[in-house]
């Protein structure tokens, strides 16, 4: 099977032409398979480019351990670059149908190839977080949990997948986050107020404009990026004060940019797009 991989920002995936060749039989197995850094290929997942009845094309995104999403936003950038780069469509304005309905890019062309990919997200799903306890007097998405003896202020959004934004103190930041990161994430990907599991951002903000953010995935534990969680932080400051609605993200691997528009009431996401080889995985 013919793969290409790609990555937003470092958030890697195992990228499938399913337009021009025929579809894994076992998606959520293969995505395992190939996402082991060490048997596989490596990744944070799989992404198949399928066809669309609705959209220039359709994106299927599978977690490392083979759970499917209905997002991705690192990955949609990097399916708009596939196919425009590729030839399946080779406008600077696209559309993807994703697990959340058709979404639409813009690409920034350079020397025939994508670059850069501004991507209208959207409008965020405020699913209240059927959680015990509320924090009093805020709307339902804010609420306080415990897990695994820990206590966590959560603010939960949806881009069509479910996420749970924790401002953490600066002593959060000045230790060495990954092992922080990887301690309390499970407890709250795995936590019993989210039956569909959720992923995790802890974020520290610099200004109204600007943050920090470390992400524990659900599906695939810490990755350098996430572009649907940056959104749902993006949401989360304004939800809560903290941010306003043009926020510019630092992640492990680098920057996005967000705006929650107040217009049309969609969540804006540009960042890079990036290919970095092609091979063939023994056909499963
Ligand atoms: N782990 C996520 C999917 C990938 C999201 C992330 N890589 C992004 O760029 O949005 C989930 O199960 O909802």
């Amino acid at each position: 099977m013919r793969f290409t991989k790609m990555h937003g920002l470092g958030n890697d995936y195992v990228y499938v032409d399913c337009v021009r060749t025929r579809p894994p039989a076992n998606p959520a197995q293969l995505s395992q398979a190939v996402s082991d850094r060490h048997f596989g290929i490596g990744a944070d997942g799989l992404i198949l480019i399928c066809p669309s009845e609705r959209a220039d094309a359709r994106m299927r995104m599978f977690n490392a351990d083979g759970s499917e999403s209905e997002m991705c936003g690192n990955g949609i950038r990097c399916v708009a670059k596939f196919v425009h780069d590729h030839g399946i469509a080779t406008k600077s304005r696209l559309t993807i149908e994703t697990g959340r309905g058709v979404l639409g890019l813009d690409l920034e062309v350079r020397d025939g190839k994508a670059v850069r990919v501004r991507v209208n997200m959207g409008e965020p799903i405020l699913e209240s977080a059927k959680i015990p306890t509320t924090l009093p007097g805020d709307p339902p998405v804010n609420a306080k949990l415990v897990a695994g003896g820990t206590t966590f202020e959560v603010t939960c959004v949806s881009m069509g997948n479910p996420h749970a934004v924790v401002y953490a103190g600066d002593e959060f930041f000045r230790t060495d986050t990954r092992d922080l990161v990887a301690e309390l994430g499970p407890k709250l990907e795995y936590h019993e107020a989210f039956p569909r599991r959720i992923n995790a951002h802890f974020v520290r903000v610099h200004s109204p404009s600007e943050v920090t953010m470390r992400t524990w995935e659900r599906g695939s534990g810490i990755t350098l990026a996430c572009g649907t969680g940056a959104c749902s932080v993006c949401v989360a400051g304004v939800l809560t004060g903290r941010t306003g609605r043009k926020l510019l993200a630092h992640l492990p691997g680098g920057d996005l940019e967000l705006e929650w528009a107040e217009a049309d009431n969609c969540v804006y996401m540009t960042g890079p797009a990036t290919e970095v080889f092609t091979g063939e995985w023994p056909t499963a």
